[in-house]
């Protein structure tokens, strides 16, 4: 068994300056430098960044049960996440992912669909030939209007103000939180803490309000939290109001920023490559021509689909997975120790040239045949892997490819190339400064 190698860090801090300075870079050079197991210091915490398909199996099937996700991390979000499936660990996670997973299966799943298209629609409906617009920004406030509608049933569209600021509050401070190496508790009165704990208490009132209509029959909701309220668990118990505001709290911090990421990057790729934008613009006129897409038709969009599988290649939203070792572990030939945290980041391994030609290439069509197949199974994994994989990862990719066929068939969207895009590697991968996109109306008779 060998230990670990890595670069040479400062005194106490380790590598801290230097990864907060060019996160992704240092990431890079490590994985280049080092392999597939690099030793690092963060502010004095031991951890390793894993870049190997076999070795990230190993953390997260094989041996997952020597694994928690990372504590001092997640122990800051309590006011937010609470207990919640996210952040949920052993039997108490078990319960909730039991509990939460008939929500995700096929039929519900399918009566998201008709929503997501809707609201996107009428998004584009205000779109505008020629307009430039921030894609972030946009599929931000769309993707808000989806969460709120798919897990809660509420129409958000007179309040989207209100909650698109609230979340932002709530989004930005978590990202500070990410990227600060001393964890500062929620009463110390810091601006951006007075902001997080009013995002939260205006999320918290809409999500209490949504349950008690449900509750009192004033308003019965159908979608996500209304399954969750007629869920039992293996005693017949159905979850308090506290649980169920914790859930959707953690459905809201998982899902719905990925989720516009996911589009918004889409678009700045895609906006890039006009041409396969055209492809799937035709291919959605031949499946659904004349009429609206829905869930039945993404069998059939085979562009569509290998462009998102692609993009959250490229770009993945959820660039890294971090797990805390409870024990001393072997993982392949390399011994680790308890308490180090592991890193596992789909954005280096994705672009590894073992398993991707050209892999800083946009090719959806690497992915036609059996590809997929033959590579090895954590080379490409955008939504993480074993029990803990993303609960919403067909939710996520349904929303995705609906959203795209949806768009790309109504707009031609052109990335302004002026306006360079940079990466904040953050509790998801973030675009500083937006995506700015000219908007070209594709087909007038629509
Ligand atoms: C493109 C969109 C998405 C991406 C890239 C993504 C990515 C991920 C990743 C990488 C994980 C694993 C984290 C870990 O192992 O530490 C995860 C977990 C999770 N995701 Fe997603 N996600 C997306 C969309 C969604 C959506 C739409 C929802 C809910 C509606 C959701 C809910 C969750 C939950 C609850 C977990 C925790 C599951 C558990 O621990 O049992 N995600 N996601």
């Amino acid at each position: 068994m060998r230990r670990p190698s890595g670069p040479k860090g400062l005194p106490v801090i380790g590598h801290l300056l230097e990864m907060s300075r060019d996160t992704l870079g240092f990431f890079e050079r490590s994985a280049r430098d080092h392999g597939d197991m690099t030793a690092i210091s963060v502010g004095g915490f031991p951890a390793v960044i894993v870049n190997h398909p076999d070795l990230i199996e190993q953390v997260l099937v094989k041996q997952n049960e020597h694994f928690t996700k990372n504590r001092v991390f997640w122990r800051q979000l309590e006011a937010l996440m609470g207990n919640g499936l996210f952040v949920a660990e052993d039997a108490e996670w078990q319960r909730q992912r039991k509990l939460a997973a008939p929500a995700f299966a096929t039929i519900p799943l399918g009566s998201y669909g008709p929503h997501m298209v809707a609201l996107t629609e009428r998004k584009l409906d205000a779109w505008q030939d020629g307009q430039v617009v921030d894609m972030h920004r946009e599929m931000m406030a769309l993707g808000l209007q989806i969460a709120a509608r798919t897990l809660l049933d509420a129409d958000v569209t007179d309040d989207l103000e209100a909650m698109e600021q609230a979340a932002y509050w709530v989004i930005d401070e978590v990202a500070a939180r990410f990227s600060r190496p001393l964890v500062v508790p929620d009463w110390v009165p810091l601006p951006g803490h007075r902001r997080y704990l009013k995002g939260i208490a205006h999320l918290e009132r809409m999500v209490y309000r949504v349950i008690a209509d449900n509750r009192t029959g004033k308003n019965a909701s159908a979608g996500f939290l209304s399954l969750l309220m007629a869920a039992r668990d293996e005693q017949g118990r159905p979850m308090t109001d506290k649980a169920l505001r914790d859930q959707i709290c953690n459905m809201l911090l998982a899902g719905y920023e990925t989720s516009a990421l996911s589009m918004a990057y889409g678009f700045h790729l895609l906006g890039q490559h006009r041409d396969i934008q055209a492809e799937i613009a035709a291919e959605v006129e031949a499946v659904a021509p004349g009429r609206a897409v829905t869930p039945d038709d993404l069998p059939h969009l085979k562009h569509t689909e290998r462009a998102v599988i692609e993009m959250l290649r490229l770009l993945p939203p959820g660039w890294a997975i971090g797990r805390e070792a409870r024990r001393d572990v072997r993982i392949g030939d390399y011994a680790i120790a308890k308490g180090t945290t592991v890193i596992l980041s789909p954005w280096i391994t994705q672009r590894d040239p073992r398993y991707f030609e050209d892999p800083l290439a946009f090719r959806p069509d690497r992915w036609a045949g059996d590809f997929r197949r033959q590579l090895p199974r954590f080379a490409y994994f955008p939504f993480g892997g074993g029990p803990r994989i993303c609960i919403g990862n067909r939710f996520a990719m349904m929303e995705a490819m609906l959203l795209l066929a949806t768009i790309a068939r109504r707009f031609d969207v052109e990335w302004l190339s002026d306006r360079p895009v940079s990466f904040l590697p953050s509790i998801t991968l973030r675009p500083v400064g937006g995506i700015w996109v000219r908007l070209h109306r594709r087909n007038p008779s629509r």
